[in-house]
């Protein structure tokens, strides 16, 4: 995304002033969410939210609708969206967003569309694995969806940076570590296939670095070695934690408890490999791009300037992805240079003691909320989910935390990328979310930032007063909805920001802003072409909501636009 049309970011980034946080005393007593799947089906408009598990697929039946180009429409709204107020009513649509990485699991365009139709908001490609081929056909199979289907799913690629991770294990899928057996990490190329146990390390440096005693942490943690001996190339390291060792996973050294933090810090954050998926992410049109092993703001002011130069007329935003040390230390400029974080906690855990990881993530989410930056929340949610059609009680508590602390997205990694249950994973996230935020809204549970101002020019001053005042309006009036009317998005985010009680109607007529927008807490973005005259825009898009049973007379709305610089409290006729 350029400096110049910022959809989620500052227009003019200077130093944020700290801010303070007004926390509520209790956020005690998560409902049961084992109960939620056997409850029988709400009936429409009512408040309950009883979304199960199989349900999910009964949400969105596939209509083929022609209509849905883009020319020929003239109000585009997703069909989950749309379901989910026909089926609960305004104030029961999902505000959490949810992320799913597309992976041999969920790759062919039937499982797509399933998780689509799911609840699917933002597909992400994970370039560590896989060819550019095998991802252009996932890229159109999502665009299909938007252009055939209604849907406006974004597309998130996530780069490989230069972490240090294992090879390609011969083509397995997966290969098992014993409990006290001796292995070899090794930097030597091996032409035919890999001796037994002898796994390669991606960087060169490896052998140099390690020493005898040193701890080696696989997929974070989830297989240990310590090192007995160095052969040459060779490390032999001896298995204390047994597990499944999976292609390509990251490696972390430890040494005294500590983790070793100069071997690698030589390796640029971008590598020339991550520059030509880069290329290909802006040739393809993705959304968003997300940086993986981010040290500095430097390197996503780098990006997001070549992003500008290679494609000015085409937005592609730029996520930090917090998940080294270095990250957490300039945590500040990094956010702010972004368009949004992800709190991405599977390698951090193996930066960082894991104790210290649940307030890492509490951390990055209040930023990225005070600075107005979208986060998501990624990594192990439902991990045993690749494995088992249900989650244990420990991973609900854990969405449960991050839907509370309204972060804007969940992620799901392995569980849709190579689980046995990518819908279903997907249907958990989904009905935990509905769940939380329904009982945080009723028994005021969600905890209350103090934001401060984060404009630094007059009109942006304007558009913030604006929004903050139209959301607490919106809240006291107890509306059913926000209308807001944006070309760049940037009034849609800040409404966002304030986490408003009812969901938030997002009128845009760019299909880019639109799928950038469906990643943002609370936001339902249309595609729709709009006038100057407001009073034109409300009338018709009140009919046209109509049309698609979306609203009904009587409700209320309150509407905010980029052009007029007012807000309406509006009754539907
Ligand atoms: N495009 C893909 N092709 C093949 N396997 C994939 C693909 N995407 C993901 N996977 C598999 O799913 C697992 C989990 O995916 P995830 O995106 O979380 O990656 P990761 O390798 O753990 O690391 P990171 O997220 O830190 O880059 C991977 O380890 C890999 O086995
Ligand atoms: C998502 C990711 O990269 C991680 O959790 O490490
Ligand atoms: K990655
Ligand atoms: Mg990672």
């Amino acid at each position: 995304m350029s400096q110049s049309s910022t959809t989620f970011s500052l227009l003019n980034p200077t130093k944020i002033t700290p801010f303070k946080l007004l926390l509520r005393p209790t956020f005690s007593r998560y409902p049961s969410i084992t109960a939620v799947r056997s409850e029988p089906k709400s009936t429409p408009h009512s408040n309950n939210l009883n979304l199960t598990v199989a349900e999910s697929q009964l949400i969105s039946p596939v209509i083929p609708e022609s209509s849905y180009s883009s020319s020929s429409s003239i109000l585009e709204v997703d069909r989950v969206s749309s379901s989910e107020i026909k089926e609960n009513g305004f104030r029961s649509t999902r505000r959490t967003k949810l992320v799913c990485t597309i992976g041999p699991s969920s790759c062919d365009f039937e499982t797509i569309e399933g998780l689509a139709r799911g609840g699917m908001n933002v597909a992400r490609l994970n370039m560590c694995h896989n060819t550019r081929e095998w991802h252009k056909v996932v890229i159109e199979h999502v665009k299909k969806l938007n252009e055939e289907m209604g849907f406006a799913i974004a597309i998130l690629m996530d780069t490989q940076g230069s972490e240090i991770h294992m090879g390609d294990l011969d083509g397995a899928s997966s290969v098992k570590a014993e409990d006290g057996s001796i292995w070899t990490f090794s930097i030597r190329t091996f032409d035919a296939s890999h001796p037994e146990r002898t796994i390669s390390v991606s960087y060169d440096g490896f052998a140099e670095d390690v020493k005898v005693g040193d701890e080696l942490l696989v997929d974070g943690g989830m297989v240990r070695f310590e090192v007995v001996d160095k052969i040459g190339p060779d490390v032999k390291c001896l298995c204390t934690d047994p597990g499944l060792l999976l292609p390509r996973a990251n490696l972390a050294l430890w040494r005294k408890g500590r983790l070793v933090q100069q071997h690698n810090s030589m390796l640029p954050t971008i590598t020339s490999q991550d520059w030509l998926d880069i290329d290909f992410a802006i040739a393809e049109g993705v959304d968003f791009i997300a940086l993986s092993f981010v040290r500095s703001a430097d390197t996503i002011n780098h990006l997001r300037s070549y992003i500008a130069a290679r494609s000015p007329n085409r937005d592609v935003a730029v996520i930090a992805k917090i998940e080294s040390v270095d990250s957490l230390k300039n945590l500040e400029e990094i956010i702010q240079a972004s368009d949004g974080a992800m709190v991405a906690r599977g390698d951090m855990g193996s930066q960082i003691p894991l104790e210290q990881v649940p307030f890492a993530q509490q951390k990055i989410v209040q930023l990225c909320r005070q600075l107005n930056k979208p986060v998501i929340v990624a990594s192990q949610l439902l991990e045993s989910m690749i494995e088992y059609p249900i989650p244990t009680r420990a991973e609900v508590a854990d969405v449960s935390e991050a839907v509370r602390q309204q972060a804007d997205a969940l992620m799901l990694s392995g569980e849709s990328a190579m689980g046995l249950f990518p819908d279903k994973a997907l249907a958990v996230l989904r009905s935990v979310s509905l769940r939380i935020e329904k009982r945080c809204r009723e028994d005021n549970l969600n905890e209350e930032l103090e934001l401060t101002s984060i404009s630094t020019s007059f009109p942006d001053v304007i558009k913030e007063e604006i929004c903050s005042s139209a959301a607490k309006i919106a809240s006291r009036l107890q509306v059913d909805a926000l209308f807001v009317y944006t070309t760049d998005g940037q009034m849609a985010s800040l409404l966002s920001r304030w986490r408003p009680d009812c969901p938030v109607f997002a009128f845009t007529p760019t299909a880019s802003v639109r799928k950038q927008l469906n990643l943002l807490w609370g936001l339902i973005p249309f595609r729709l072409n709009f006038s100057e005259d407001m009073d034109s825009n409300l009338n018709r898009t009140f009919s046209l909501l109509k049309i698609k049973d979306m609203i009904k007379s009587g409700d209320r709305i309150v509407a905010v636009s980029d052009m007029l610089q007012s807000i309406q409290v509006r009754t539907v006729p």
